[in-house]
């Protein structure tokens, strides 16, 4: 299962996540969160991040092409993760990465037909709202249909919650809040156990 960590905002963490084998970390660059990365942070932080054998996902929303190229610029990421309104003729600009387009599946009017357009150039995450009054249980009911190895899943995984989310057998799963002490700050040990319990669930899987 491909394991991808979002909002890492320190190197440590970062190395912590190589270590445990995660396959993604997630660096965001939408500037209201509180996992925000300035250029100044990314400057400081990108020789540090080079030397790391993880990949790297970009998270966008709303941010212009320019804004993208520049971080690509200090930054040469693997992946870019669009969690704005980007319409597929915008996602075609960097159709050379690794594309994850989220929906909202609190908001989407059409699933199935958004799954099936953003599918032919990337991959397809489907999230809930950090608004949603939602319980995981009825995000998993709700989502459980359109799950195939083209999806990733997110929205509230953690440690506790994570079977039911690994049960639908998805391409992935990218979590944030679940790994963290607070906002912004992730919770090492955390993301060991969480690691822990879906590597074990893998292994007696076969
Ligand atoms: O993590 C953020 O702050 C964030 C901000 C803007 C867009 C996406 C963001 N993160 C993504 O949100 C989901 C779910 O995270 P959580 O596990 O519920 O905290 C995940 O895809 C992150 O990549």
């Amino acid at each position: 299962m491909w394991i991808k960590i979002c909002g890492i905002t320190d190197i440590i963490s970062a190395l912590h996540c190589e270590m445990e084998k995660v396959n993604a970390i997630g660096l965001v660059f939408v500037p209201w969160s509180p996992r925000f990365i300035s250029m100044e942070q990314l400057k400081k932080m990108s020789p540090h991040l080079k030397r790391i054998n993880i990949m790297k996902i970009g998270v966008f929303a709303g941010n212009s092409e320019e804004e993208i190229k520049e971080v690509l610029e200090i930054l040469p990421l693997d992946g870019i993760q669009f969690h704005g309104n980007e319409d597929l003729s915008f996602l075609e600009k960097f159709k050379e990465y690794f594309l994850i387009r989220a929906l909202n599946i609190d908001e989407e009017v059409d699933l199935e037909e958004n799954i099936e357009k953003f599918s032919k150039l990337a991959y397809i995450l489907l999230d809930k709202s950090k608004k949603s009054d939602m319980s995981f249980e009825e995000f998993i009911r709700k989502v459980k249909n359109y799950v195939d190895k083209k999806v990733i899943i997110a929205g509230g995984i953690n440690e506790s919650n994570v079977d039911m989310a690994l049960e639908l057998d998805p391409f992935g799963l990218d979590l944030s809040s679940g790994v963290e002490i607070e906002k912004g700050k992730k919770d090492l040990i955390k993301i060991s156990n969480f690691m822990r319990k879906v590597r074990d669930y893998e292994k007696n899987r076969l």
